[in-house]
């Protein structure tokens, strides 16, 4: 893997996983991803911030020797996710005067995932430094962005912020800046509504620390660099805001085509009211690209058959999921159909409960849907009508 320089004495050591497609076993990564490291020399000491996965850990040595790195004098751990934390074990090995430098939470979790000797690690605090002659690292702590014990790195002099998770995408790339933000925000948009979104409040809490420091490049630990902060910033200030779209994202599953068929009515109904919809048959979409939705959608409809009581399994995976990623949308409703009875609806509003939407009523009917059954969907599309209208209004209100 390449050495790239990114400011005078700071490179970028780290690995392209061109052809990862999985991550964390649930996470697709359609377009691979990276794990950014980089090593800052000062007149007298020298950082390597963050490693990369444990099975590019090879590149890594080289690319340290590349740089002419015979020792290192601290290895600050950002994050202590093994794609980021993972080579400390040999790198602590092959360094042997090198200290590792983390906030207390990743201290422990640096001992308990990695096996990493107490005795090894500097613990720092928000806003503490070490100066490296000429070069001067701060460390931010950043609690709960991604995990309880993630921290930013500060550049001072350079104005680099190594900012770990916040800011990344999976995003396998040759260019070490963005230069197409536009194929570049798809990433950075799937990759917040996957790791980012369900930290909604700490990400804000992160930013507002980004916004106190004269940030001229941010470098994440995943995907590309911003040399021009203010593309990332400005749609994550979107994205954390409790914004929704007039958009309601349909993700539906059919064994018999009877669910089809409401999904399919219901998803024209709402273009004639000049509703967005967004549907995806859960068994051929990617669940990347649904998350990515829910950053925008005012309003879910998840439907479904019955099958064996409650919902049919793929659709209770996604509402689970859904659920567990906190989307700021506002209104949830249930379709579907079934056959002689069960508990599917009542199974997935609880489900969807983390959420704190409004319970749109349901149209969950028997069979193939009737003529009846459809005109239910139509009241269900003026429904949503009308709450998407008073989420404008109430907008309007808030910034008139
Ligand atoms: C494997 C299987 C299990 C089912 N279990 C139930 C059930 O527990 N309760 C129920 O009311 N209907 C059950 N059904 C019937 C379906 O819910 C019903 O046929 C429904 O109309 C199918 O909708 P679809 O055409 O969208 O797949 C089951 C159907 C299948 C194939």
């Amino acid at each position: 893997m390449a050495v790239r320089t990114i400011s005078p004495d700071v490179y970028s050591i780290g690995a392209i996983d061109w052809n990862l497609r999985l991550f964390d076993a649930l996470i697709g990564t359609p377009e691979g991803t990276s794990y950014n490291a980089f090593v800052v020399k000062g007149t007298g000491k020298t950082a390597l911030i963050d490693t990369v996965d444990p099975a590019f850990e090879e590149s890594l040595l080289k690319n340290l020797m590349r740089i002419g790195i015979s020792s290192l004098d601290y290895i600050v751990i950002n994050h202590a996710e093994q794609d980021h934390a993972g080579s400390l074990p040999l790198l602590l090995d092959m360094f042997p005067g090198a200290t590792v430098v983390a906030d207390e939470k990743c201290r422990d979790l640096l001992g308990r995932l990695l096996d990493v000797p107490e005795d090894r690690v500097t613990v720092v605090k928000d806003g503490d430094t070490i100066d490296l002659g000429g070069k001067t690292l701060e460390f931010i702590v950043a609690p709960w962005v991604h995990w309880p014990e993630t921290m930013m790195t500060y550049l001072k002099e350079d104005g680099i912020l190594f900012s770990c998770d916040l800011f990344g995408s999976h995003l396998a790339t040759s260019e070490l800046f963005v230069r197409d933000f536009t194929k570049v925000e798809r990433m950075a948009k799937r990759y917040f509504a996957e790791i980012m979104m369900p930290f909604r409040s700490s990400v804000l809490a992160a930013m507002q620390k980004v916004a106190e420091r004269d940030v001229r490049i941010i470098a994440p630990s995943h995907g590309p660099l911003y040399d021009d902060p203010s593309l990332i910033l400005d749609v994550y200030a979107e994205w954390t805001s409790d914004t929704v779209k007039n958009l309601v994202l349909l993700p539906y599953v059919s064994m018999h085509g009877s669910t089809a068929k409401m999904v399919s009515y219901l998803t024209d109904a709402l273009i004639e009211r000049g509703i967005e919809v967004q549907p995806y048959d859960l068994s051929k979409s990617d669940l990347g690209d649904i998350a990515m939705t829910t950053l925008d959608a005012a309003t879910i409809v998840i439907a479904t058959p019955t099958v064996l009581f409650g919902p049919h399994p793929v659709a209770l995976n996604a509402a689970y999921i859904l659920s567990a990623l906190r989307p700021k949308t506002k209104f949830i409703s249930v379709i579907g159909s079934f056959g002689w009875g069960g508990k599917t609806v009542q199974t997935l509003v609880d489900t969807l409960s983390h959420l704190s939407a409004e319970v749109i009523d349901p149209v969950y009917i028997r069979g193939y849907p009737t003529g009846e059954d459809l005109a239910a969907l139509n009241v269900l599309a003026d429904t949503i009508l009308k709450k998407h209208e008073g989420l404008l209004t109430r907008s309007q209100e808030g910034s008139g």
